[in-house]
């Protein structure tokens, strides 16, 4: 992306990382050039920003010269020294920070943690697919010396996720009740801290989905994360976008979970099913508590034998996920 300023002379480096000041890391000009060069580093985010969401279909760009200003957030941006003028063009910016999370591990377990999360990553259209967004992904992994297992990504979009698949092998998804996506190995300690600076805050186990309370689990998980992260996430980025209705919420609330437990009997499993975010999460287990909704946004599904030919925890985040394919067909075969 190209500028009406010459880039080279305010952005020195291939890889240039800003934080709160809005001036490159390292810059060490009197008060007169950088009072010149932070609003032109504010205009490069904005249209950066602007140009991320837009590739993303989000209706609010998550960075913006003002949003970093007011944070404790970095970004990393990538420079072609050339661009077409000679003058320099920007071609990546990548967005990273500490959130405070509630974050489940993979037998249920709950943890408070704060890891730096993934929040913006953007390659301009005329260079992805071109290792650019490797390169830049790269560079922040060392300057923030940790590796891809160790971050959240806030709702990543599939080609991120084809990204981190093919760079990363990232591939085994851990089910989350909110927005963001973290992978197996996100909990190993590689030294004796959690999660390469991850800290771990508080844990609580919620492991009941044996023992009929899986129902109450969920709805006091979800709602957990919920207080928790609505005060954190509602005003940024992608959670002030406009989401689409839930689909799979329409099919349960138009059936009727007590019409579903009328027509059934013995044999169910339960899911917890995150209305808002489309996520089902599990383990699911046989039990015989016929429990229903605890709360409006979530609530415990019943569903008989057959679901047990389905994954025993799955996300349903993406469209194409054939995890959905397998609910919406045990949906039709019970219904
Ligand atoms: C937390 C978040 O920010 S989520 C939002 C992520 N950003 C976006 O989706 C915006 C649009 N996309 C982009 O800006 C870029 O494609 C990025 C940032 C995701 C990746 O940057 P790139 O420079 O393209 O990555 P790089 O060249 O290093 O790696 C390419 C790999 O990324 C994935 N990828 C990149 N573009 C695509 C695409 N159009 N379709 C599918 N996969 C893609 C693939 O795995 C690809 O490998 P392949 O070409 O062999 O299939």
């Amino acid at each position: 992306m190209e500028f009406p300023f010459n880039i080279n002379r305010v952005l020195l480096k291939k890889f240039v990382k800003i934080r709160q000041n809005l001036l490159p890391e390292g810059f060490s000009g009197d008060r007169r050039i950088s009072g010149d060069f932070s609003p032109k580093i504010s205009d490069i985010l904005d249209e950066m920003g602007r140009a991320s969401a837009i590739a993303q279909g989000l209706q609010k760009a998550v960075t913006s010269g003002e949003r970093l200003r007011n944070s404790d957030h970095t970004v990393y941006l990538l420079i072609d020294t050339e661009g077409k003028s000679g003058e320099g063009s920007v071609v990546g910016l990548l967005k990273v920070g500490k959130k405070k999370l509630f974050v489940f591990d993979a037998a249920g377990v709950h943890h408070e943690v704060q890891p730096l999360c993934v929040l913006d990553f953007y390659v301009h259209e005329s260079k992805q697919r071109m290792g650019c967004g490797r390169a830049l992904y790269e560079y922040m992994l060392s300057e923030e010396k940790t590796s891809p297992q160790y971050l959240a990504i806030d709702r990543p979009s599939e080609k991120f996720l084809g990204f981190l698949y093919k760079h990363y092998g990232l591939e085994k998804i851990l089910p989350q009740s909110n927005n963001f996506v973290v992978y197996e190995g996100f909990f190993i300690a590689k030294s004796d801290q959690v999660n390469n600076g991850c800290s771990l805050l508080q844990s609580r186990s919620l492991n009941h989905f044996s023992t009929g309370t899986l129902s109450n689990a969920a709805g006091l998980r979800a709602n957990e994360a919920e207080e928790h992260c609505d005060g954190l996430q509602q005003l940024y980025g992608r959670y002030a976008a406009h989401k689409p209705p839930s689909t799979v919420g329409k099919i349960l609330q138009n059936v009727g979970i007590q019409q579903h437990q009328q027509q059934h009997d013995g044999g169910t499993s339960h899911l917890a099913f995150d209305m808002e975010h489309e996520s089902v999460f599990g383990p699911v287990g046989d039990c015989s508590t016929q429990e229903t909704c605890k709360s409006p946004k979530s609530f415990v599904i019943e569903l008989n034998g057959e679901v047990n030919s389905a994954p025993t925890s799955c996300r349903l985040h993406h469209s194409t996920s054939p995890v959905k394919h397998d609910l919406k067909f045990s949906h039709s075969r019970l219904w």
